[in-house]
């Protein structure tokens, strides 16, 4: 058994009796109530799912493993002091939650260089689709066109024991950690380049090699995808792409079918392709005014903007949130990232204004829970600003990096052997019939 098996085996085993006992002396306890304003609003606020890789607070954000992202800033492994956290620790942390040192992001580094290969008959799949299709399309067609090589799946068809599955699910994990950022550059390339495919860096780590493969090699490039790839990575069990992935894998389909179905969710204009809403709503905005990026706008004209957005029934793309209920600090990593390597951009110049104008009007309509701004409303202006240009391509990245804290909690799921998750379901009839006898 690998290195890192072996420590997963050992948490692992001490987790399962955890879980055991919780369920032998408190099967009963009561964690939450349901009440119909639940149930019908997409039961937000109800504790449901069990998720160990991260846990989301409303107002301070996002924690992976108990860390919240300016503590992981602090000990997670960098190349440099001024550097930014590798996605190798980033996994090892999800999956262990253990801060790993050098050495073990490197022999994790090392392990993904070496399952990067993928099978030639991804990239024709991806080719066979119409050029109308969109790069999310491509590339969850690309993630189940891999699945060909899933362990789990041939090993569970001969007969494989429920406290082993763990173990082939480990191995698809991490061939397909490792496959991702080949199989997106691919259509990144192929889509919006001359076409020319870039091998993957053997010296690189995991996140430079996107960049690079995608054909962008210059260090503070190569630190935008690593800060990128870390803040991205998970939020906790019930956001969309995680919570769909694990309810596919709760049905023991493969890793491979159950993150493509994450990303497919991950897809959604009101989850992660808000990314690119952001850019091509502020892009509108320009159009609007008949005005380049240069020209700029002037805080009331985006103001003004803001506005109309609103009464023509419409949201604002990287404002709000299900849970949070404070600037999102993945909003703040990315402007302290701008504030630091970018000088008089434009485009970050004026989502710097939206950030000024934008919670004072949703505030003021008092009809969103949440009006500060979510990691969605930052991402594309500094991709942008580095020469990603293509805005329909963002939602792929972000999901390259979701694969990190899906596919670990994926593997936590078999680990523990998580049953399948079927809840019941009402008719509309039986809640009012409910309401009604309850009067
Ligand atoms: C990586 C991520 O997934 S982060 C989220 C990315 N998505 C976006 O940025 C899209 C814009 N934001 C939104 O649509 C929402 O804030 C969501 C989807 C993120 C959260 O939705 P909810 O939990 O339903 O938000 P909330 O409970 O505050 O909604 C109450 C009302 O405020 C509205 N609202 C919420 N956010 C916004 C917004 N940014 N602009 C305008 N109205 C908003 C909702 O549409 C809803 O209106 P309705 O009652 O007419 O349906
Ligand atoms: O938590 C959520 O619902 C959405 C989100 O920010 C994420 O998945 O990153």
């Amino acid at each position: 058994m690998d290195y890192i098996k072996q420590r997963l085996f050992e948490k692992g085993s001490l987790m399962r009796a955890q879980l055991q006992d919780l369920l032998k002396e408190s099967r009963d306890l009561i964690v939450d109530e349901v009440t119909i304003g639940n149930v019908l609003g997409g039961m937000r606020g109800v504790t449901s799912l069990l998720t160990v890789t991260s846990k989301l607070d409303q107002y301070e954000g996002i924690r992976y493993r108990g860390f919240s992202l300016p503590e992981l800033y602090k000990v997670l492994p960098r190349y440099n002091t001024e550097g930014e956290p590798l996605a190798e620790g980033v996994f090892y942390l999800l999956l262990t939650g253990e801060v790993p040192t050098m050495e073990e992001v490197e022999y994790m580094r090392k392990d993904w260089v070496q399952r990067s290969e993928v099978p030639e008959h991804v990239f024709r799949a991806i080719d066979a689709l119409p050029k109308t299709s969109k790069p999310m399309t491509r590339f969850s067609t690309g993630i189940l066109a891999a699945a060909t090589q899933s362990q789990f799946q041939k090993q569970h068809r001969v007969g494989l024991r429920k406290e082993d599955y763990w173990d082939s699910t480990y191995e698809d994990v991490m061939n397909m950690i490792a496959q991702l950022p080949v199989i997106a550059s691919y259509i990144y390339r192929k889509e919006f380049c001359d076409g020319e495919v870039i091998a993957l860096d053997p010296n690189l780590d995991w996140s430079a090699n996107f960049a690079h493969m995608m054909g962008f090699n210059s260090e503070e490039e190569f630190k935008l995808f690593r800060m990128y790839m870390f803040i991205h990575a998970d939020h906790e069990g019930g956001n969309v792409s995680a919570h769909t992935a694990h309810l596919v894998g709760s049905a023991l389909s493969n890793p491979f079918y159950s993150y493509a179905a994450g990303m497919i969710g991950l897809a959604g204009p009101l989850h992660g392709y808000a990314n690119q809403e952001v850019i091509r709503w502020i892009k509108s905005m320009y159009k609007h005014y008949n005005r380049t990026f240069e020209e700029g706008l002037s805080e009331e004209e985006i103001h003004d903007f803001v506005e109309k957005t609103l009464d023509d029934g419409n949201v604002i793309p990287g404002y709000g949130h299900a849970v949070l209920r404070a600037t999102d600090p993945r909003f703040i990593t990315q402007k302290d990232f701008a504030d630091k390597y970018v000088q008089n951009d434009p485009l970050i110049h004026t989502v710097n204004i939206l950030y000024k104008v934008v919670p004072a009007v949703l505030q003021e309509r008092g009809k969103a829970k949440n009006p500060w701004p979510n990691v969605d409303a930052f991402s594309g202006s500094l991709l942008l600003h580095y020469g990603i240009k293509d805005y329909i391509f963002y939602t792929v990245m972000f999901g390259v990096s979701r694969a990190l804290g899906v596919g670990a909690q994926l593997i936590w799921d078999r680990f523990l052997s998580l049953p399948i998750e079927r809840p019941n379901s009402q008719t509309l009839d039986w809640f009012t019939e409910y309401a009604n006898s309850e009067d």
